[in-house]
């Protein structure tokens, strides 16, 4: 890269934001943070009980995700975080500094649900689809993001994102 990136994949539980940080940061060759990793025990507990997180839930553990952010920043190196980032007062949280791209995937609530039931070991059940598709707020004209659709291949997906990155954002391809 020309110019370190944190780049944070968003959307709802099962667009794919997992496999998608994961694939660019090993790509790009920068550190990967899932963000699901840095939630409170309680609020892993209450989705798995098919309880929906509160904005008081969410904003602790976005704000220890923005501690992540602002050390990448304060050391010039670039990351990848997956993080649902839900909402635009969320993604205010986690920052709107040049260097970071919002990379939002959209994807129906029936594919959303096949994915989520077709996943072992997580504790996110597909019951939350429904309250996570309703809380999500898309990316605002003012914030620096690209949405894709979550249908296509990661390949094809790491290929558009890297297409649309300004080459001084990101100078590099797949
Ligand atoms: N682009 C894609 N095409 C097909 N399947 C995908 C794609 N991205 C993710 N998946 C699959 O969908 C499921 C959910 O993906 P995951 O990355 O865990 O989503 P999230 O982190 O957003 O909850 C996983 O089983 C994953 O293998
Ligand atoms: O803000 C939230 O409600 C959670 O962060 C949620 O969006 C997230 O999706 C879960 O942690 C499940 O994890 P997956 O997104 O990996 O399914």
């Amino acid at each position: 890269m020309d110019k370190p990136s944190i780049l944070v994949v968003m959307g709802v539980s099962g667009c794919g934001k997992s496999t998608l940080g994961a694939a660019l940061a090993e790509t790009l060759g920068i550190a990967f943070f899932e963000g699901d990793e840095f939630h409170p025990q309680a609020n892993i507990d209450k989705m798995s009980k098919g309880i929906p997180l509160q904005d008081e839930d969410r904003i602790p553990w976005l704000n220890s995700l923005r501690e992540i952010i602002a050390t990448h920043l304060q050391q010039n190196t670039g990351m990848v975080l997956s993080c649902s980032a839900l909402k635009r007062s969320y993604r205010d949280i986690l920052g709107h500094e040049p260097s970071i791209t919002y990379i939002c995937l959209i994807l129906n609530q029936h594919s959303l649900s096949n994915r989520v039931m077709a996943r072992t070991n997580h504790f996110m059940p597909s019951s939350l689809l429904a309250s996570q598709l309703q809380a999500l707020e898309l990316p605002q004209e003012d914030e620096q993001s690209i949405t894709l659709d979550a249908t296509l291949p990661i390949s094809t997906l790491k290929q558009a994102l890297f297409d649309s990155l300004k080459p001084t954002a990101c100078g590099t391809s797949a």
